[in-house]
Protein backbone atom coordinates (compact mmCIF):
# COMPACT_ATOMS: atom_id res chain seq x y z
CA UNK A 1 0.00 0.00 0.00
CA UNK A 2 1.34 3.45 -1.06
CA UNK A 3 -0.03 6.11 1.29
CA UNK A 4 0.23 9.73 0.30
CA UNK A 5 -0.16 12.06 3.56
CA UNK A 6 -0.99 15.66 2.75
CA UNK A 7 1.87 15.45 0.07
CA UNK A 8 3.04 19.17 -1.97
CA UNK A 9 5.76 19.08 -4.31
CA UNK A 10 7.15 22.28 -5.65
CA UNK A 11 9.60 23.44 -8.25
CA UNK A 12 11.54 26.36 -6.85
CA UNK A 13 9.08 28.37 -5.15
CA UNK A 14 6.24 27.29 -7.51
CA UNK A 15 3.67 24.99 -6.51
CA UNK A 16 2.74 22.16 -9.07
CA UNK A 17 0.90 19.74 -6.59
CA UNK A 18 -0.73 20.37 -3.05
CA UNK A 19 -2.25 18.58 -0.10
CA UNK A 20 -2.54 14.64 -1.73
CA UNK A 21 -4.09 12.68 0.56
CA UNK A 22 -4.93 9.09 -0.12
CA UNK A 23 -3.91 5.35 -0.45
CA UNK A 24 -2.95 3.21 -3.39
CA UNK A 25 -4.03 -0.15 -2.49
CA UNK A 26 -1.68 -3.24 -2.93
CA UNK A 27 -2.68 -5.42 -6.37
CA UNK A 28 -5.12 -2.44 -7.21
CA UNK A 29 -4.67 -0.65 -10.80
CA UNK A 30 -4.78 3.41 -10.15
CA UNK A 31 -4.78 5.88 -13.53
CA UNK A 32 -4.29 9.23 -12.91
CA UNK A 33 -5.76 11.24 -15.03
CA UNK A 34 -6.25 15.66 -15.65
CA UNK A 35 -5.41 18.22 -18.16
CA UNK A 36 -1.74 19.31 -19.29
CA UNK A 37 -0.01 20.69 -16.61
CA UNK A 38 -2.13 19.32 -13.82
CA UNK A 39 0.97 17.83 -11.96
CA UNK A 40 0.87 13.98 -12.45
CA UNK A 41 4.34 13.79 -13.58
CA UNK A 42 5.49 15.58 -10.87
CA UNK A 43 3.49 13.30 -8.60
CA UNK A 44 4.56 9.76 -9.98
CA UNK A 45 8.19 11.19 -9.76
CA UNK A 46 7.83 12.55 -5.88
CA UNK A 47 6.27 8.88 -5.42
CA UNK A 48 9.46 7.27 -7.59
CA UNK A 49 11.70 9.27 -4.91
CA UNK A 50 13.06 11.40 -7.76
CA UNK A 51 12.02 14.15 -6.33
CA UNK A 52 11.51 15.60 -2.70
CA UNK A 53 8.04 16.15 -1.70
CA UNK A 54 8.36 19.80 -0.37
CA UNK A 55 5.80 19.14 2.65
CA UNK A 56 3.91 16.11 3.94
CA UNK A 57 5.10 12.26 3.63
CA UNK A 58 4.77 9.41 1.02
CA UNK A 59 4.93 6.13 2.38
CA UNK A 60 5.93 3.89 -0.56
CA UNK A 61 6.64 0.48 1.55
CA UNK A 62 7.60 -1.56 -1.44
CA UNK A 63 9.70 -1.42 -4.56
CA UNK A 64 8.68 0.48 -7.32
CA UNK A 65 9.76 0.69 -11.15
CA UNK A 66 9.55 3.90 -12.63
CA UNK A 67 8.70 4.50 -16.24
CA UNK A 68 9.14 7.59 -17.62
CA UNK A 69 7.66 9.30 -20.82
CA UNK A 70 9.21 8.40 -23.47
CA UNK A 71 11.23 10.88 -24.84
CA UNK A 72 13.83 11.45 -28.20
CA UNK A 73 16.55 11.12 -25.64
CA UNK A 74 15.83 7.76 -24.97
CA UNK A 75 17.26 7.04 -28.15
CA UNK A 76 20.63 8.54 -27.65
CA UNK A 77 21.74 5.66 -25.35
CA UNK A 78 24.87 3.83 -26.98
CA UNK A 79 23.24 0.83 -26.12
CA UNK A 80 21.04 -2.34 -27.67
CA UNK A 81 18.10 -3.41 -27.36
CA UNK A 82 19.13 -6.48 -25.14
CA UNK A 83 21.42 -4.25 -22.85
CA UNK A 84 18.47 -2.00 -22.51
CA UNK A 85 16.24 -4.79 -21.03
CA UNK A 86 19.27 -6.31 -18.85
CA UNK A 87 19.80 -3.07 -17.50
CA UNK A 88 16.64 -3.83 -15.53
CA UNK A 89 18.72 -6.38 -13.76
CA UNK A 90 20.44 -3.28 -12.09
CA UNK A 91 19.57 -4.09 -8.59
CA UNK A 92 20.39 -7.58 -8.26
CA UNK A 93 23.13 -7.82 -10.27
CA UNK A 94 24.82 -4.63 -9.06
CA UNK A 95 26.19 -2.42 -11.41
CA UNK A 96 29.21 -3.90 -11.99
CA UNK A 97 29.28 -7.04 -11.54
CA UNK A 98 29.18 -9.42 -14.10
CA UNK A 99 25.52 -10.23 -15.25
CA UNK A 100 25.13 -14.21 -14.83
CA UNK A 101 23.25 -15.90 -17.01
CA UNK A 102 19.61 -16.29 -15.16
CA UNK A 103 19.65 -12.51 -15.78
CA UNK A 104 20.30 -12.80 -19.39
CA UNK A 105 18.30 -15.48 -20.03
CA UNK A 106 15.48 -12.77 -18.06
CA UNK A 107 16.04 -10.47 -20.44
CA UNK A 108 15.92 -12.81 -23.22
CA UNK A 109 12.86 -13.83 -22.06
CA UNK A 110 10.81 -10.62 -21.60
CA UNK A 111 12.55 -9.02 -25.13
CA UNK A 112 10.40 -12.69 -26.77
CA UNK A 113 7.07 -11.64 -24.61
CA UNK A 114 7.45 -7.87 -26.28
CA UNK A 115 8.06 -9.61 -29.50
CA UNK A 116 11.21 -8.30 -29.81
CA UNK A 117 13.38 -11.32 -30.12
CA UNK A 118 14.95 -10.87 -34.07
CA UNK A 119 15.94 -7.34 -32.59
CA UNK A 120 18.20 -7.82 -29.61
CA UNK A 121 21.12 -6.72 -31.36
CA UNK A 122 20.19 -3.35 -32.88
CA UNK A 123 20.91 -0.33 -31.04
CA UNK A 124 17.81 1.11 -29.55
CA UNK A 125 18.16 4.13 -31.74
CA UNK A 126 17.21 2.41 -34.71
CA UNK A 127 13.77 0.96 -33.04
CA UNK A 128 10.48 2.63 -33.96
CA UNK A 129 8.34 4.29 -31.07
CA UNK A 130 6.49 1.64 -30.83
CA UNK A 131 9.64 -1.16 -30.54
CA UNK A 132 11.30 1.57 -28.31
CA UNK A 133 8.03 1.73 -26.09
CA UNK A 134 8.26 -2.49 -25.80
CA UNK A 135 11.86 -2.70 -24.83
CA UNK A 136 11.42 -0.22 -21.97
CA UNK A 137 8.25 -2.20 -21.08
CA UNK A 138 10.79 -5.69 -21.69
CA UNK A 139 13.29 -3.63 -19.08
CA UNK A 140 10.28 -3.29 -16.49
CA UNK A 141 9.59 -7.23 -16.32
CA UNK A 142 13.47 -7.64 -15.72
CA UNK A 143 12.82 -5.38 -12.74
CA UNK A 144 9.98 -7.52 -11.60
CA UNK A 145 9.05 -4.87 -8.58
CA UNK A 146 5.77 -5.26 -7.00
CA UNK A 147 4.83 -1.67 -7.75
CA UNK A 148 4.76 -0.37 -11.22
CA UNK A 149 4.55 3.74 -11.91
CA UNK A 150 3.85 4.31 -15.99
CA UNK A 151 4.32 7.53 -17.29
CA UNK A 152 1.97 7.38 -20.56
CA UNK A 153 2.41 4.02 -21.32
CA UNK A 154 0.61 3.68 -24.16
CA UNK A 155 1.00 6.78 -25.59
CA UNK A 156 1.98 7.51 -29.43
CA UNK A 157 1.76 3.92 -30.29
CA UNK A 158 0.40 2.14 -33.29
CA UNK A 159 -2.58 -0.33 -32.18
CA UNK A 160 -0.50 -3.79 -32.55
CA UNK A 161 2.17 -2.40 -29.94
CA UNK A 162 -0.60 -0.20 -28.00
CA UNK A 163 -2.29 -3.91 -27.53
CA UNK A 164 0.48 -5.75 -26.45
CA UNK A 165 1.55 -3.32 -23.80
CA UNK A 166 -2.04 -2.88 -22.98
CA UNK A 167 -2.16 -6.90 -22.27
CA UNK A 168 0.97 -6.96 -20.15
CA UNK A 169 -0.33 -3.88 -17.79
CA UNK A 170 -3.38 -6.23 -17.15
CA UNK A 171 -0.85 -9.73 -16.49
CA UNK A 172 0.63 -7.27 -13.87
CA UNK A 173 -2.52 -6.59 -12.78
CA UNK A 174 -3.17 -10.38 -12.51
CA UNK A 175 -0.01 -11.39 -10.86
CA UNK A 176 -1.16 -9.08 -8.02
CA UNK A 177 1.06 -5.89 -9.33
CA UNK A 178 -0.11 -2.36 -8.14
CA UNK A 179 0.19 -0.25 -11.42
CA UNK A 180 0.30 2.92 -11.28
CA UNK A 181 -0.27 5.08 -14.44
CA UNK A 182 -0.89 8.66 -15.99
CA UNK A 183 -3.41 8.00 -19.01
CA UNK A 184 -4.70 10.56 -21.47
CA UNK A 185 -7.47 8.42 -23.00
CA UNK A 186 -9.89 8.27 -20.30
CA UNK A 187 -11.94 4.96 -22.80
CA UNK A 188 -8.98 3.04 -22.09
CA UNK A 189 -8.99 4.38 -18.37
CA UNK A 190 -12.74 3.39 -18.16
CA UNK A 191 -11.60 0.10 -19.43
CA UNK A 192 -8.86 -1.23 -17.70
CA UNK A 193 -8.45 0.33 -14.42
CA UNK A 194 -9.75 -0.15 -11.19
CA UNK A 195 -9.45 3.22 -9.69
CA UNK A 196 -8.74 6.98 -11.14
CA UNK A 197 -7.11 9.82 -9.31
CA UNK A 198 -8.40 13.04 -10.95
CA UNK A 199 -5.97 15.95 -9.98
CA UNK A 200 -5.35 19.11 -11.14
CA UNK A 201 -3.05 20.58 -8.63
CA UNK A 202 -4.76 19.32 -5.76
CA UNK A 203 -7.14 15.88 -5.78
CA UNK A 204 -10.43 16.72 -7.39
CA UNK A 205 -11.55 13.14 -7.05
CA UNK A 206 -10.11 9.78 -6.19
CA UNK A 207 -12.03 6.13 -6.17
CA UNK A 208 -13.60 3.79 -8.41
CA UNK A 209 -13.05 4.33 -11.83
CA UNK A 210 -16.64 4.68 -12.97
CA UNK A 211 -17.56 7.04 -10.16
CA UNK A 212 -14.88 9.35 -10.49
CA UNK A 213 -15.02 9.58 -14.72
CA UNK A 214 -18.51 10.43 -14.10
CA UNK A 215 -18.66 12.95 -11.65
CA UNK A 216 -15.68 14.39 -13.52
CA UNK A 217 -17.78 14.47 -17.42
CA UNK A 218 -20.99 15.50 -15.10
CA UNK A 219 -19.39 18.33 -12.99
CA UNK A 220 -16.41 19.90 -15.11
CA UNK A 221 -17.31 18.35 -18.60
CA UNK A 222 -13.38 16.53 -18.10
CA UNK A 223 -13.08 14.54 -21.69
CA UNK A 224 -9.07 13.90 -21.38
CA UNK A 225 -8.18 16.87 -23.06
CA UNK A 226 -10.24 19.55 -21.54
CA UNK A 227 -9.55 23.16 -21.10
CA UNK A 228 -9.78 22.61 -17.16
CA UNK A 229 -8.69 25.24 -15.25
CA UNK A 230 -5.94 24.49 -12.88
CA UNK A 231 -6.33 26.36 -9.25
CA UNK A 232 -2.17 26.50 -8.61
CA UNK A 233 -1.67 27.97 -12.70
CA UNK A 234 -4.31 30.48 -11.43
CA UNK A 235 -2.80 31.15 -8.27
CA UNK A 236 0.63 31.76 -9.89
CA UNK A 237 -0.85 33.75 -12.18
CA UNK A 238 -0.06 31.74 -15.26
N1 LIG B 1 11.38 20.83 -14.08
C1 LIG B 1 10.43 21.74 -13.86
N2 LIG B 1 10.76 22.99 -13.43
C2 LIG B 1 9.80 23.91 -13.18
N3 LIG B 1 8.48 23.69 -13.35
C3 LIG B 1 8.10 22.47 -13.78
C4 LIG B 1 9.06 21.44 -14.06
N4 LIG B 1 8.38 20.34 -14.47
C5 LIG B 1 7.07 20.66 -14.45
N5 LIG B 1 6.90 21.94 -14.04
C6 LIG B 1 5.62 22.65 -13.87
O1 LIG B 1 4.86 21.94 -12.89
C7 LIG B 1 3.49 21.87 -13.28
C8 LIG B 1 3.06 20.40 -13.37
O2 LIG B 1 3.78 19.79 -14.44
P1 LIG B 1 3.64 18.23 -14.76
O3 LIG B 1 4.60 17.91 -15.86
O4 LIG B 1 3.75 17.46 -13.51
O5 LIG B 1 2.13 18.16 -15.30
P2 LIG B 1 1.37 16.98 -16.07
O6 LIG B 1 0.02 16.87 -15.43
O7 LIG B 1 2.19 15.76 -16.08
O8 LIG B 1 1.20 17.60 -17.51
P3 LIG B 1 1.08 16.92 -18.99
O9 LIG B 1 -0.25 16.23 -19.07
O10 LIG B 1 1.15 18.11 -19.90
O11 LIG B 1 2.26 15.96 -19.16
C9 LIG B 1 3.37 22.64 -14.59
O12 LIG B 1 2.97 23.96 -14.29
C10 LIG B 1 4.78 22.61 -15.13
O13 LIG B 1 5.03 23.73 -15.93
Amino acid sequence: MITLDHVSVKYRQRLAVAEVCGTFTTGRSTAIVGPNGAGKTTLLKAMAGLLPASSGQIHTPERVAYLPQRTELDRQFPMTVAELALSGSWRRSGAWRRLDRTEQERAAHALAHMGLAELTNRPIGTLSGGQLQRARFARLMVQDAPVLLLDEPLNNLDPASRDLLLKQLTDWQIEGRTVIAVMHDLDLVSRHFDETLLLSGTVQAWGATAAVLAAARAEIGFTGHSLWVNPLAEEAGS
